[in-house]
């Protein structure tokens, strides 16, 4: 027994992490003395349906694909898609055909998980959100996971190593493993401790659920911090959940009755985007776990839409080179290269990677992804009611 399961870095770039039909398919190509110059273009749909969803996993792909004798555009991550190619790559065939199993990989799962945060950050577009997830999924994706979410508008996420990946701090206060520790009826005690340990600069938000009711455990963690308490999560567990917006109220009411106004209320557990529209108005903010990390991943394909300069498809695809566009009013266009387009159309495919190398104009910085989804988001419509 030795290491993890994990498929690494270098046999994602090499190409050994692929689907074998993609070696069979390069030892039969090149025993014909086949090596035809293609496009290929990554879709989910063929056609625009007016459901939109969010790009991400750019940064990976142009990690994945640079170094080759290919050139590749793509919508920058952040932006949303409905129908139409994402990104296109052109170049000889055999210089990129075993990347496609991890191409996919890196875009459908980002973009789907990025989707569902997004979903979660319209639900709630004035409250904190956090990205309480990785728990839930194999821990070499959860910066991932993590990186998903930000660019979605998150404002925060709970993974360490991610963080550190990421180049951001990640946040956090108390499991019920730490009140657990010290034992029934010494929560008053824990959270004592917990504010004499960690740094200053962690906010004090108290769990308050873990024995007792949750106005009680509150009011403890009130007299117990006094002025330093900033915030209470509730994490209430669901088979004793009631009415959670009852419960949220009621503490809500107790600590403004004793003057503790600005003591937030923090919620988690089970959450997704119908809870946050039932909740926002009573909280300052949610964790949000399994809604973002087991998002589905987005349907994505590779397929070939050029051979040596004609245009071709596999049935049920769209055959030749394509643009994709963001018109004014928020509308995805889907149009041949080289044909008119909407007239107020922007065209959204840039260039990504030309002679091998990534193009430096290509930005893959998480905080600029995350303004374009918002107001990408907005342009479209994304999660209105
Ligand atoms: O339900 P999700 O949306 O996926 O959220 C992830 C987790 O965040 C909360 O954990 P907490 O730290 O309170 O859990 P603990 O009981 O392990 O302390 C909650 O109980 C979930 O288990």
């Amino acid at each position: 027994m030795s290491d993890f399961d994990i498929v690494g870095p270098e046999a994602i770039r090499g190409g050994v992490a692929t689907d074998a039909y993609f070696e069979r398919t390069e030892a039969t190509l090149r025993h014909a003395g086949k090596n035809p110059r293609v496009v290929a273009e990554v879709t989910a749909d063929q056609f625009p349906d007016g459901d939109f969803e969010l790009f991400a996993g750019v940064k990976d792909a142009a990690e994945l694909l640079s170094g080759r004798d290919i050139d590749v555009d793509a919508m920058p991550e952040g932006l949303l898609f409905d129908g139409g190619p994402v990104m296109r790559i052109e170049g000889d065939y055999l210089d990129f055909a075993r990347l496609e199993t991890s191409l996919l990989g890196f875009l459908s799962h980002a973009s789907g998980c990025a989707t569902a945060a997004l979903e979660a950050r319209a639900a709630a577009p004035d409250s904190t959100v956090l990205s309480f997830g990785a728990r839930h999924v194999h821990p070499s994706i959860a910066a991932m996971v993590e990186r998903s979410a930000l660019v979605a508008g998150l404002d925060g996420f709970s993974h360490v190593a991610a963080g550190e990946i990421l180049g951001k701090e990640a946040s956090g206060t108390m499991p019920h493993a730490l009140l657990i520790a010290f034992g029934r009826g010494n929560q008053a005690e824990a959270f004592r401790a917990f504010d004499e340990a960690v740094d200053e600069d962690v906010p004090r938000v108290a769990l308050c659920d873990t024995y007792g009711d949750e106005t009680e455990e509150v009011l403890q963690a009130v007299e117990t911090l006094g002025d330093d308490l900033d915030s209470v999560r509730l994490d209430t567990t669901s088979s004793r959940r009631g009415d959670f917006r009852h419960i949220v109220r009621e503490v809500r009411w107790e600590l403004d009755a004793r003057g503790h106004e600005d003591v937030g209320i923090f919620v988690s557990g089970g959450l997704g985007p119908a809870e946050l529209r039932h909740l926002r108005d009573v909280v300052e903010g949610f964790g949000v776990g399994g809604y973002i990390s087991n998002a589905n991943p987005v349907d994505f394909a590779l397929d070939i839409v050029e051979v040596d300069g004609e245009p071709t498809a596999k049935r049920g695809k769209l055959s030749g080179v394509k643009e994709v566009y963001r018109t004014a009013d928020g509308g995805h266009h889907v149009a041949l290269r080289g044909r008119p387009g909407p007239t107020d159309g922007e065209a959204l495919l840039e260039p990504l990677i030309r002679d091998g190398e990534v193009v430096s104009e290509f930005d893959c910085d998480i905080d600029a992804a995350a303004t374009r989804a918002r107001e990408d988001a907005e342009l479209v419509g994304f999660g209105d009611e």
